[in-house]
């Protein structure tokens, strides 16, 4: 397995002196918009408000980095910051529905005292914990505290100290004690935030230890990256308890009799929906005896599209939407937790309504981005205008991991060929892309053999690249939440991060909305982005249903015959990428039938 935080060490060498000049993007980029149609408009750039994340830095400091908001933050900057206003502190109307809870809410570490005076209310709220039910379990404020007061197993505490997890962040210190204590819980913290560990760490204390019963512990994500990424933290947190992991594929979700008996032996599964509604349906896999679900970016997968197959797998496990707790059969009653970024008050309450009593725990302000992302918005005018963007931004020095996003397949595979085509180290993520081909361009990314990789939605969510740098929204998200999701790829555990978000003419219904999401995570927008007319919720959905139509990713400007060199470029690019892969899946095949293998199996452990 890869470490990740090899990748880290990586990217601080200055790598991309090649791709430019090493220059850090410049936010003033009027130049990017040569060749689009409304110049004026270049002006429109927004610019993230310093000194609004200076202010709070140090009540969000969640990994204990104490300057990382700070480390991009040049002189200049820092100029520019003290001569910024932060603007009037009067609540903007967001789109998105805020918190608007059952209003019985305790903030828990609202006492006053902690927060600085200066701070604006919306600061501090952004700097908060709110628990929901003030006889919660109290928080810890250690990971040592954790240990002594529920007496965890020293594997466990070896394993924190081991891979440096040394203070929890503010959703660890609520979470750990509160499921620990077997209440359920709803939780909401931004991306990066460290919730992953918030639910796997108590797990792991209450399961004591394998008991080859049976299922005990079943985690639900929306993709199968998510899956083995948590497999990955799993078996970190795990080592010296022999748990049995079970990571659901395609090829374990046959539903053959040999798997039938084989699932009985694993303690703990994690999969996507369907590849678990499949044996199901197949009867080859019982669930009567799990204490653990969780949801992971539960309300995605309270949507439509998976929201008939996760009603089915909670009837599995004797809890339908709709049904009280299951009945007592001497066991431990299941404990069901979701974890997102982003919940709504609707999904909330669907939520609710097949939990027991759960706890909600929001950290900071309900769907916004995360204060290390510096976010910026761009006008390119058109679609060709996007493409002379991307490449000055990348002419003028970009730090890699880059992630792209873009709003299709059809437009990855595009601007991928476009990109290529220039030489860039990038490579493509969508769900045409086998199996294999995901996960070896996931570790490639990881490891920083791919500089530049474009995605679309199917990397939007969960996906933990320590070391993104940037985040570049080539296509207009589809929806606040999307927005959330993708930026916040970048600026993870602490670590400053930046996000691009290109717009053109098109995209001006939508504007409102992600301009609001911005000012609400302490970004600078330009106040006439605020007053745009409102969007009906009809068209919003229509537009999060189906992205809008877009012309396609091409310089326009080629002739046929240069276009035909180009393709044919692309071609002997992609020969010598498929023989490459061949080479090296042959010397991986000679490696492992020459000696003992010591990698086990990541789709299902024994
Ligand atoms: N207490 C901690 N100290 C240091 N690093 C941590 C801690 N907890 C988690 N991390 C690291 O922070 C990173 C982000 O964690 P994680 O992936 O769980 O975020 P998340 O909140 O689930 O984000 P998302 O909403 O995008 O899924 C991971 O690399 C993780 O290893």
């Amino acid at each position: 397995m890869n470490d990740p935080s090899a990748f880290s060490d990586w990217s601080e060498r200055s790598l991309f002196s090649a791709l430019g000049s090493g220059a850090r993007f410049d936010r003033s980029a009027k130049k990017a918009f040569a060749g689009a149609r409304d110049a004026s408009a270049a002006n429109q750039l927004s610019t993230s408000s310093k000194q609004t994340r200076e202010k709070i830095a140090s009540q969000l400091d969640f990994f204990g980095t104490g300057t990382s908001l700070l480390q991009g933050t040049t002189a200049k900057d820092k100029d520019a910051a003290a001569a910024e206003d932060d603007g009037p502190d009067t609540d903007t109307d967001a789109d998105e529905p805020e918190d608007t809870g059952s209003g019985a809410e305790s903030d828990a570490e609202d006492d006053g005292e902690d927060a600085p005076a200066q701070l604006s209310r919306k600061d501090r709220k952004r700097a908060q914990v709110r628990v929901s039910d003030p006889e919660a379990p109290k928080p810890v404020t250690s990971f040592q505290e954790f240990a002594t007061r529920y007496g965890i197993a020293s594997y466990l505490a070896n394993n924190l100290e081991k891979y440096h997890y040394s203070n929890p962040t503010p959703i660890q210190q609520h979470a750990l004690p509160i499921i620990s204590e077997g209440r359920e819980v709803l939780a909401i913290a931004p991306t990066g935030s460290g919730k992953t560990l918030a639910y796997l760490l108590p797990i792991l204390h209450l399961l004591k230890g394998p008991s080859g019963e049976g299922h005990r512990a079943l985690f639900i994500v929306p993709t199968r990256e998510l899956a083995q990424q948590i497999y990955r933290e799993f078996k970190r947190l795990s080592e010296g308890r022999n748990f049995r992991v079970c990571v659901l594929t395609k090829a374990s979700a046959a539903g053959s009799k040999e798997q039938q008996v084989l699932s009985k032996r694993f303690d703990i599964l994690i999969t996507t929906p369907m590849r678990l509604v499949h044996l199901i349906q197949q009867k080859a896999v019982d669930l009567t005896k799990l204490e653990h679900l969780v949801l992971d970016e539960g309300d995605r997968l309270l949507e439509l599209g998976f929201l008939e197959q996760v009603d089915e797998i909670l009837a599995a496990c004797g809890t339908a939407a709709g049904a009280g707790p299951a009945a007592d059969t001497g066991r431990r009653p299941l404990s069901k937790y979701l974890f997102s970024a982003t919940l709504s008050v609707q999904i909330e309450s669907m939520a609710r309504s097949f939990m027991r009593d759960p706890v909600r725990i929001v950290v900071g302000v309900r769907n916004t981005v995360s204060l290390t992302v510096e976010q910026s918005l761009m006008y390119v005018g058109s679609e060709e205008g996007k493409l002379l963007a991307i490449r000055q931004i990348i002419q003028k020095g970009v730090r890699p991991p880059v992630l792209i996003f873009v709003q299709s397949r059809e437009r990855a595979k595009q601007l991928f060929h476009e990109l290529v085509y220039d030489g860039i180290n990038v490579d493509v993520i969508h769900s045409e892309r086998t199996q294999q081909q995901r996960d070896q361009i996931v570790d490639k990314f990881r490891t920083g053999q791919i500089w530049f990789l474009i995605a679309t939605e199917l990397m939007g969510r969960g996906m933990d690249f320590k070391g993104v740098n940037l985040v570049i929204n080539y296509d207009f998200p589809q929806t606040t939440v999307s927005y959330i999701h993708r930026v916040g790829r970048a600026g993870r555990a602490g670590r400053p991060g930046q996000a691009i978000t290109l717009f053109t003419n098109d995209d001006k219904p939508m504007l409102r909305s992600i301009a609001t999401v911005m000012k609400e995570s302490g970004s600078k927008v330009e106040d006439w982005m605020l007053t745009l007319p409102r969007v009906s919720h009809g068209h919003k959905s229509k537009v999060a249903a189906r992205p809008i139509s877009r012309s396609d990713i091409t310089s326009s400007h080629e002739t046929k015959f240069e276009r035909r060199i180009k393709s044919r470029k692309r071609q002997i690019i992609e020969q010598s990428k498929q023989k490459k892969d061949r080479a090296a899946k042959r010397a991986k095949k000679d490696a492992k039938s020459g000696g003992s293998s010591a990698e086990t199996d990541a789709s299902a452990d024994s």
